[in-house]
């Protein structure tokens, strides 16, 4: 086994996760409704949010997804006690017991999850220190989290790096400050929204991030009493306050699991109304949709995804931060276009090694040669550096079934819209992996009429 693919059983493993490995008969169009709820990368720091509130929050929404699970653990692990809410989805955080918990097993969540990092500014302010255990998440590159420890040094944390782990105190309380990100960071933006909210002082970030799902974790941080607003040029002001409430919030949609079922209507030639999916967040994902090939038809309740007939047309992509065309995205429609009529080109900005994905689709007969250089019009931060980072994908070819390991989120479900459009019978194991981020997959692969078996089942 690789080594991507055992970090990713691992870490499927330490989450508790089931049914690892499916058998499917390719070959048939995923035709259906299924419907999205929150999105990971929201709801997941949602939870953390509501570790800053003298009060309960209440999430609606929440998919049922390990990372949610993982968090959940981490918080409970504080002193948050988290309960189901009367609506399916609703959890209730109720952060009263935090200061008098002890850090306990907080190590059994390590590499789960890259969540605990966020952990740090919320717990600095309400316990005066924090320690955070070795991150996991998908092993799509480098992952530093440098941002993250220089913007905590610079609002006053005094790190300490462990072998186990990282321990942060707050001597003298945090205090805001003015940071600029080398780059703009999802989890650094969210690293310093979460610190500064309560920090002493004003706050000023420029070069964030203004990820959707950033733009929410806002929305709830206002609800709780923080005064932030978003200026032009990627520039976050934020005045601290002496204490915040809990929030009542319905989590911004997954728009990275919408995507993945479109990209998978079109690799089957299928047609899946994604019910949640809303236009504004996934702007740019349908302008390449539609260039490629693919048809949808915006509705209130949801957005349907189809395969109109015809050929696919190949396009240019380079993933980029938002708005641009998003780094998750790319992985499931790379199945997509291995059907278009040409050459296709993906440059990946965002992470250095973002491609393992691509040898299992080789296998199958995709005709996809991988790169160094930067393919597109920008260079990046991977040119010149040796960095597997732009796809050359030629079509079509016929996908011919396989056995294949899944090695992280997004590839695991390309693999899986692989083998559904492929002829014969496929073998995936790990799949367990695709549950951080896709809720009830395997009742939603059913509810579009996929032909597979779950061993073991
Ligand atoms: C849980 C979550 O929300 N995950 C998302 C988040 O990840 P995450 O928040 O980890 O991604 P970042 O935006 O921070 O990473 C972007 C780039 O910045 C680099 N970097 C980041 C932090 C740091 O301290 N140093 C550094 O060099 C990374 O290696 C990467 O090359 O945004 C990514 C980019 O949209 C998405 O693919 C992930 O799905
Ligand atoms: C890379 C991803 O997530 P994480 O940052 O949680 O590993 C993802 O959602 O594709």
């Amino acid at each position: 086994m690789n080594p991507l693919a055992q970090d990713a059983r691992a870490a499927g493993a330490r989450v508790g996760l089931t049914g690892d490995t499916i058998t499917i008969n390719g070959g048939q169009p995923l035709k259906g409704r299924i419907e999205v709820k929150g999105a990971k990368n929201l709801v997941t720091k949602a939870m953390v949010a509501a570790l800053l509130g003298e009060t309960p929050s209440i999430l609606r929404d929440v998919p049922d997804i390990s990372d949610v699970r993982v968090v959940r653990g981490l918080l409970e692990v504080h002193g948050v006690k988290v309960a189901l809410g009367a609506e399916p989805g609703e959890l209730i955080l109720d952060p009263k017991d935090v200061e008098s918990a002890h850090m306990v097993d907080i190590d059994a969540h390590a590499g789960s999850s890259r969540i605990p990092i966020l952990f740090c500014g919320p717990l600095l302010h309400r316990l005066g220190e924090a320690f955070i255990p070795d991150l996991g998440g998908c092993r799509i590159g480098d992952r530093p989290i440098d941002f993250h420890l220089e913007v905590l040094a610079k609002f006053g944390a005094v790190i300490e790096k462990l072998p186990s782990g990282i321990r942060m105190t707050a001597p003298e309380g945090l205090v805001g400050t003015k940071i600029e990100l080398p780059y703009p960071s999802v989890g650094a933006t969210e690293q310093v929204l979460l610190t500064a909210v309560r920090a002493t002082g004003k706050t000023e970030l420029t070069g964030a991030a203004i990820e959707p799902e950033i733009m929410d974790l806002i929305n709830i941080l206002q609800k709780m009493g923080a005064i932030i607003s978003v200026d032009t040029d990627r520039v976050i002001r934020i005045e601290g306050v002496d204490s915040l409430t809990g929030y009542t919030h319905r989590a911004l949609f997954d728009r990275n699991e919408a995507a993945s079922w479109a990209a998978a209507a079109l690799a089957t030639n299928g047609d899946i109304f994604v019910g949640g999916a809303r236009q504004p967040e996934m702007l740019t994902f349908l302008n390449v949709f539609r260039k490629v090939g693919g048809a949808f038809d915006i509705h209130d309740d949801g957005i349907r995804f189809y395969h109109p007939g015809g050929e696919l047309s190949p396009v240019v992509i380079e993933t980029d931060v938002h708005p641009g065309f998003m780094t998750d995205w790319q992985q499931p429609l790379v199945v997509a276009l291995t059907q278009a009529h040409g050459v296709s080109i993906v440059h990946e900005t965002v992470y250095e090694q973002r491609f393992g994905f691509v040898e299992a689709l080789i296998d199958m007969g995709a005709n996809i040669q991988l790169q160094s250089d930067c393919l597109g019009s920008h260079p990046c931060r991977f040119g010149q550096r040796n960095f597997v980072h732009s796809a050359i994908i030629s079509g079509p070819t016929t996908l011919h079934a396989a056995d294949i390991v899944v090695p992280d989120l997004r590839g695991g479900f390309s693999h899986l819209i692989a083998a559904l459009s492929a002829e014969g019978t496929s073998r995936v194991s790990n799949v367990g992996i695709i549950s951080r981020g896709y809720g009830d997959f395997i009742t939603k692969l059913r509810q579009l009429g996929a032909n597979f078996v779950v061993e073991g089942e």
